[in-house]
């Protein structure tokens, strides 16, 4: 069963409204320093090369049959990270309420990931941290549906995704990101996290394909339909440019937009990395495989 759109007060200042559901784009998720941190203590030999940028996978890589055999990630990539997505409640609608794997994928200039879509093996929310550069992210839609084609279209379906969003539980964000209760508290959303949001703007129009900007730092959530129904990719480009309200579609929400409005609508790529945070559905624990190893002995 699809997982909902993780809509609670607290990320519904973050929506990026312009896109089909469910995207949420947060600046500043993590500090400068914690993004230095985390850099420094990426291990140089866990890197596979692959043709267009290298990946490594925490704990490790799935088996064939998209399983994960349990084991605790790095605690580099735990803390400060996922105790802020349980304060946001990102994955409290997947089956282990938690991330149990990281992809950790690194782009030099020029580099990038053909547009695709990151399938079955996972829940259907994905956290996103950015580290280093500056990338725009490419949304499309599959070939051959409704939303192909260069034209706009409504957002039907999203009243009614929102409404199957989460219902919101008594908030206790143990470690709130920098931004977060300062952007929460000022678009008026009640503390005790009971109020559902409202919904009543009329849809926005869609334009697909359309770009996000994701800044160093930042956290970018793709769940639900977003996730399942839709493409996304990285241009390999050594700039990435015409960068405006008209056409990034997270631009009121960005952290600093005068850095690219100073630079001309142009971002100059340079080395980025990425955290993806997954919930692997299938997973083996360590005790079904000391039982399935002895079977076979
Ligand atoms: O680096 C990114 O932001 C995207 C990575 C990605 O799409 C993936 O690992 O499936
Ligand atoms: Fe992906």
């Amino acid at each position: 069963m699809a997982t909902p759109d993780p809509a609670s007060d607290l990320l519904e200042p973050f929506r990026i409204s312009s896109l089909p559901p469910a995207f949420y784009y947060i600046p500043n998720f993590i500090t400068p320093e914690e993004e230095a941190s985390i850099l420094q203590k990426i291990p140089p030999s866990r890197w596979h090369p692959l043709s267009h940028r290298r990946l490594q996978a925490h704990p490790t890589t799935l088996t064939k049959s998209n399983t994960l055999l349990a084991s605790p990630l790095p605690s580099y990539l735990t803390s400060p990270i996922i105790p802020r997505f349980a304060a946001l409640r990102v994955f409290d609608q997947t089956p282990h309420k938690a991330p149990n794997h990281v992809l950790i994928n690194e782009y030099r200039k020029g580099e990038g990931i053909m547009a695709h879509e990151d399938g079955g093996a996972y829940a259907e929310v994905v956290a996103t941290v950015s580290l280093g550069g500056t990338v725009c992210l490419e949304i499309s839609s599959k070939p051959g549906t409704a939303e192909s084609g260069p034209d706009c279209c409504a957002r039907g379906s999203a009243a009614a995704i929102a409404s199957s969003a989460l219902s919101a539980l008594p908030s206790d964000p143990s470690d709130p990101a920098p931004d977060l209760a300062a952007k929460a508290s000022t678009e008026g959303f009640a503390e005790d996290g009971n109020s559902p949001p409202e919904n009543l703007d009329p849809p926005a129009p869609l334009h697909l394909p359309s770009r996000i900007l994701q800044e160093p730092r930042s956290l970018l959530l793709t769940t639900s339909l977003a996730y399942s129904s839709l493409l996304h990719g990285i241009p390999a480009v050594e700039a990435d440019t015409d960068l405006c309200a008209a056409t990034v579609s997270n631009w009121d929400l960005l952290g600093d937009s005068g850095v690219f409005e100073k630079a001309g609508g142009r971002n100059e790529r340079g080395t980025r990395v990425s955290l993806t945070y997954r919930d692997v559905l299938r997973v083996s624990g360590a005790a079904g495989r000391v039982l399935g190893g002895l079977r076979r002995v």
